[in-house]
């Protein structure tokens, strides 16, 4: 599914007509919020993700197993390996091979405790249930830890986000529009940090050895220590020149690489998408404050402000109220994740009893990361939008589930 406008021209040639249409991307990986970074998105993927023993992930002494496919820059005095997971980015960065590993260990703890509680359950049977609880913590996370922070409280209510209560409409189709994934999701990429665990991001990208070397406890207590980059901000170095470099002068840019994708797939404009889609009023000129502080430099690469791209413009946009995104990219997200929910017969708060649900929304992402690194010592400081802020928590003092009524 995507927003980009659709435009049909019929071209009569000598001998033939030819009708032409704005190519349209396929997704790649499931749209719903079902962890399929855990579990992948085929059959396939999960068969080799799954040790089909006691309904357990496979691992290896506890880290993401190996992956055949290598795409990983290993040094070759090393035992390290490239990490096979339920998605091919796993290996980028640490942080994403640390929280891949999280979510594999979480789903291993759970399958234990169940195990326990019934030991005479298969493998088939444990695996399910245990996937449908971490897929219920996976969801759980998003909407209400992660989102809220984006968003703000009035886009939440705006989208029916905090309403825990919602029926299942199949009339909402709830793949991912375009203008999701080429341009509002990737506001993310300004809040990349020039830094990790205190040493330039890019000589981690695809370096898997560094995090077997450093451990994914010591990587955990990076991610959580670290605040982004300020959204607004110029992004960081680490992205724009230094993406994946093979060499002086040889490497991507990110930002370029996102507005060159939105170009590639069709997108409209910024306003077009604030007008037609988002019920937006139209930008009229260049000194508008709906740019925040962007307007001038806008003005040197667009002649008119109507041709100002949704990628730069939407992340140009000053933040909404309690939220990170402008008012462009809260729209496209906000009603994006909200007819995930509408449209998934599987939401995870229309599939449990009351009593497991409670359950369910004791768990934070702090909880995940103390029950599967290093539990009462860590101390997870997650989600943090400044250095100013401090919710540091104690592993100690976070609840965790009751597994009993899961079994
Ligand atoms: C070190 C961190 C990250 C790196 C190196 C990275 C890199 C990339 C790259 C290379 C692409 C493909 C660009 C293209 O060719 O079009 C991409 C796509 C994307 N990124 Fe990131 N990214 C990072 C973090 C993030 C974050 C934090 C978010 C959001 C919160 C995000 C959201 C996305 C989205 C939505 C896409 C499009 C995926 C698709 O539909 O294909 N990324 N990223």
């Amino acid at each position: 599914m995507s927003q980009s406008i659709k435009l049909k021209y019929v071209i009569p040639l000598p001998h033939r007509i030819i009708i032409v249409e704005p190519r349209e991307q396929f997704n790649k990986i499931t749209s719903y919020i079902d962890a399929s970074s855990v579990y992948g998105s085929s059959m396939s993927e999960l068969d080799a993700l799954r040790s089909k023993s006691n309904g357990m992930l496979l691992n290896i002494n506890n880290r993401l197993p190996k992956n055949p496919a290598n795409n990983c820059i290993l040094s070759e005095s090393s035992n390290s390996y490239c990490f096979k997971a339920g998605d091919a980015r796993v290996n980028v960065w640490p942080g994403l091979v640390t929280i891949h590993t999280i979510f594999m260990r979480q789903h291993n703890l759970i399958a234990a405790e169940l195990k326990k509680l019934n030991s005479s359950w298969s493998d088939e049977e444990l695996f399910q249930k245990t996937r449908k609880i971490v897929e219920a913590i996976n969801a759980h996370i998003n909407y209400y830890e992660y989102l809220p922070l984006v968003l703000g409280p009035d886009q939440m209510s705006k989208y029916d986000l905090n309403k825990e209560d919602l029926q299942y409409d199949s009339s909402v189709d709830p793949s991912i529009p375009n203008s999701f994934s080429t341009a509002a999701f990737r506001f993310g990429h300004l809040q990349i940090p020039d830094k990790h665990c205190g040493q330039n991001l890019e000589n981690f990208y695809y370096r898997t050895e560094i995090v077997i070397q450093e451990g994914i406890r010591n990587n955990a207590q990076c991610l959580s220590d670290e605040v982004g980059q300020k959204y607004g901000s110029h992004p960081s170095d680490a992205i724009c020149n230094h993406l994946f470099e093979v060499g002086p002068g040889a490497s991507n840019d990110l930002v370029a690489l996102n507005i060159q994708r939105g170009r590639d797939h069709g997108l409209e404009s910024l306003n077009g998408f604030r007008t037609k889609v988002c019920n937006l009023s139209r930008i009229t000129n260049f000194t508008d404050p709906k740019l925040g502080n962007s307007g001038e430099a806008l003005s040197t690469v667009y002649a008119h402000v109507d041709d100002i791209e949704l990628f730069p413009g939407g992340v140009a946009e000053p933040s909404v109220p309690g939220g990170i995104v402008g008012e462009t990219f809260a729209c496209i997200i906000g009603k994006t994740f909200s007819d995930l929910k509408k449209g998934d017969r599987f939401h995870y708060e229309r599939n449990f009893t009351q009593d497991q649900l409670k359950e369910i929304k004791k768990i934070t992402l702090a909880k995940v990361i103390c029950d599967t690194t290093s539990p009462g010592q860590i101390q997870p400081n997650v989600f943090r939008a400044t250095s100013s802020s401090n919710h540091k928590t104690y592993c100690r003092n976070i609840p965790g589930i009751d597994y009993s009524r899961f079994a």
